[in-house]
């Protein structure tokens, strides 16, 4: 560490000029944001000290009464924030102070458009915090000590938001951290008593420590007597002597953790505001719920959906859960003990009366009572969900547009809640043709055919490949709805989700297609027919494709394309297959069967072929093209071109 005054400099870790500019753009119609997050992390600094001395109260130095003090400097142009909360050591500060941003950013600015609609939004995603400071001040002086370290050891770290930042040990008598704006020119409301009241009343009222600001001193009234002129008229009425009242740090927020309060008390906006302390997201939340439970484990929870997912939720490690309180001390932040993965996008907090308040994340892990929370969070909010989806199809919508690709992870995770997150899915089908996945497997079910049994879907590499597959025609041409899937997880959800409302799912391209009491007698005794006619097609067709298919069959799902291929029931499917392939995993070898469409020209074409070359060309052209349309490549395209070419040649001659 460096030496008392001495002064090192550093570089920011990323390109943070340009963060930094493109910050202060997005952010700048909303500029006092930055005192809501500068507060907020100051009451974070807070709850932290708090929780540490749970088992060290040395650390409080004599002083346990928390809070933050915002004042401001006219006459210099500065507006310092303050708290005496944890603190920062020199090495932390140059950790949390000197990293712009987290893994992922270089590419996530690289969505930027300069669009200041569009990027306030994902700026919001992405999370700025501290660095929001720069939407107003052209150079912040950060003073920091941590708690239970030596007053010679604090530190201050100063930047100009250009790239680089200095640090320097201090001697800092008082624990905590002060950080310092220096206002731009044009930022003097920021000075300004009256409005920095307004900003933090509006955003800060709910925190749980209080936020004071500095009452100005009331100078001291000497008396003065009454005097009369010589005929009674007073010329100068009396003046009572009042004492001075010195200058005085005072609340300015309720400073009542909200979560503590009756539903009924609290508003919207408050809720609103509440979330975007726990969430450090931008955006208001498109629901949440608020909730006292009692019985046997006693909680208090407050779940928040938000309304645009974060940049980086597609990574499964990334921390995620709720802020754990015991008895309103706050405990941790992400404690994921308490959502299952595939609902990570919760936010909001847990408060127990149940757990100890020295409990770690070890406990958490194996504990009955973190299990009741778990299983009590995770019915609210699947409950919360279905509401939605029931109340209002359009921010259902918005829901599923930004999570609906985690929740589908659920079936797989949490087999026994199948039914409900069931509910809650949505997919495109052929109902619409179009590639919104609106469709709940319940309207699904309500809309089903009479004597349809099963229900269909179909999964393929793109939506396109999806509601074009061959497999389809057989339903098309029966009006039978087929759910259309193209998510890379939906193959992995359907091996989860086999059965719905007590009806098996089933795909069109696997295995038998029995469509029940759907076929009518006419239709079974022509198709029967059809296969005595076709049976030494068939086996001919078999000879030239041995080595190359399980099973070669007349399709019933075939009206427009001459052949299709079909797994078989046990097999693996061929998304699947083509999932395994792209992350490197061997695939075990499974033959296809292979639908032939005998109403076909070129099915007819074939059953007449006499040359044995021939027919075996068109065949294996066929069968190859099946193959094509299935899997989306060949182990030898070449050859296929080769015969394809032959073929059409020979149909010049
Ligand atoms: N007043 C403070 N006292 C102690 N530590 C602080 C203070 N302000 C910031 N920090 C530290 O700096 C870190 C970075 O703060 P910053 O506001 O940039 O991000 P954050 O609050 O962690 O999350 P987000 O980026 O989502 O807002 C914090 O996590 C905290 O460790």
């Amino acid at each position: 560490m460096a030496e008392t005054g001495q002064t090192q400099n550093h570089s920011f870790s990323t390109d943070a000029a340009k963060v930094l500019k493109l910050m202060i753009h997005s952010l700048y119609s909303n500029k006092e944001i930055f005192l809501r997050e500068l507060v907020s992390n100051a009451a974070d600094a807070s709850d932290k000290l708090r929780f540490k001395a749970l088992s060290d109260d040395s650390l409080f130095e004599g002083d346990g009464n928390l809070r933050v003090r915002v004042s401001a400097d006219k006459e210099n142009n500065t507006l310092t924030i303050s708290d005496n909360g944890i603190g920062m050591t020199h090495d932390q500060v140059i950790e949390h102070l000197g990293t712009i941003a987290k893994s992922g950013t270089a590419e996530f600015f690289s969505q930027l458009s300069g669009d200041q609609a569009a990027d306030s939004q994902l700026i919001g995603q992405f999370g700025v915090g501290f660095y929001s400071a720069f939407i107003v001040a052209d150079k912040v002086t950060v003073r920091s000590r941590a708690a239970g370290v030596l007053a010679s050891e604090g530190v201050e770290w100063v930047s100009a938001g250009e790239g680089e930042f200095t640090t320097s040990t201090i001697e800092k008598s008082n624990r905590g951290t002060d950080i310092i704006l220096h206002l731009k020119e044009e930022e003097t409301e920021f000075a300004d008593d009256w409005r920095l009241k307004s900003i933090v009343t509006k955003y800060s009222d709910h925190i749980s420590v209080s936020v004071e600001m500095l009452t100005p001193e009331v100078p001291a009234v000497e008396a003065v007597e009454e005097q009369k002129d010589a005929d009674g008229n007073i010329t100068q009425p009396a003046v009572e002597a009042k004492e001075a009242v010195p200058a005085k740090w005072e609340p300015v927020n309720k400073a009542t953790a909200l979560w503590t309060r009756e539903k009924a008390d609290v508003s919207d906006d408050e809720y609103k505001e509440f979330y975007k302390h726990v969430s450090h997201d931008f955006a208001d939340p498109l629901l949440w719920e608020h909730n006292k439970v009692e019985g046997k484990t006693e909680y208090t929870s407050l779940l928040y959906i938000p309304t645009k997912a974060p940049f980086d939720m597609y990574n499964r490690e990334k921390q995620h859960g709720l802020k754990l309180y015991v008895q309103r001390v706050f405990i941790m932040d992400d404690a994921e003990q308490f959502m299952p993965t595939y609902l990570r996008f919760v936010k909001g907090l847990l408060d127990s009366n149940d757990l100890p308040l020295n409990v770690s994340r070890e406990i958490l892990q194996d504990n009955k009572v973190t299990q009741a929370i778990r299983k009590g969070c995770t019915k609210r909010v699947l409950k919360m969900l279905e509401r939605l989806g029931k109340k209002d199809a359009e921010q259902y919508q918005v829901f599923w547009n930004e999570f609906g690709q985690v929740l589908k992870e659920g079936p797989a995770e949490d087999f026994g809640n199948k039914e409900q997150i069931g509910k809650l899915l949505r997919f495109a089908s052929t109902n619409e043709d179009s590639a919104i996945q609106n469709v709940s497997l319940d309207q699904y079910v309500e809309r089903m055919k009479e004597g349809q049994e099963k229900i269909y879907y179909v999964v393929a590499d793109s939506f396109e490949a999806a509601k074009n597959s061959p497999h389809l025609e057989v339903f098309r041409k029966k009006g039978i709805e087929v759910l259309l899937m193209s998510d890379r997880i939906d193959e992995w959800l359907i091996s989860h989700l086999t059965e719905f409302d007590g009806k098996q799912l089933q795909s069109v391209t696997r295995g038998g297609l029995d469509l029940g009491q759907m076929d009518d007698e006419e239709t079974k005794e022509a198709q029967e027919k059809l296969e005595q006619e076709f049976d030494s097609v068939v086996t001919r067709i078999k000879a030239s494709l041995e080595g190359k298919v399980k099973e070669v069959k007349l399709s019933q799902r075939l009206t427009d394309s001459p052949a299709c291929i079909v797994t078989d029931e046990n097999d693996m499917s061929s998304q699947m297959m083509k999932l395994m392939q792209s992350v490197g995993q061997e695939v075990p070898e499974s033959l296809p069967i292979f639908e032939i469409n005998a109403e076909h020209e070129l099915v007819k074409h074939i059953a007449d072929e006499q040359d044995d070359d021939q027919f075996n060309q068109w065949t294996q052209v066929l069968f190859e093209q099946a193959m094509l349309a299935e899997r989306g490549s060949l182990k030898d395209p070449a050859s296929f071109v080769t015969r394809l070419n032959k073929l059409m040649l020979s149909l010049t001659k």
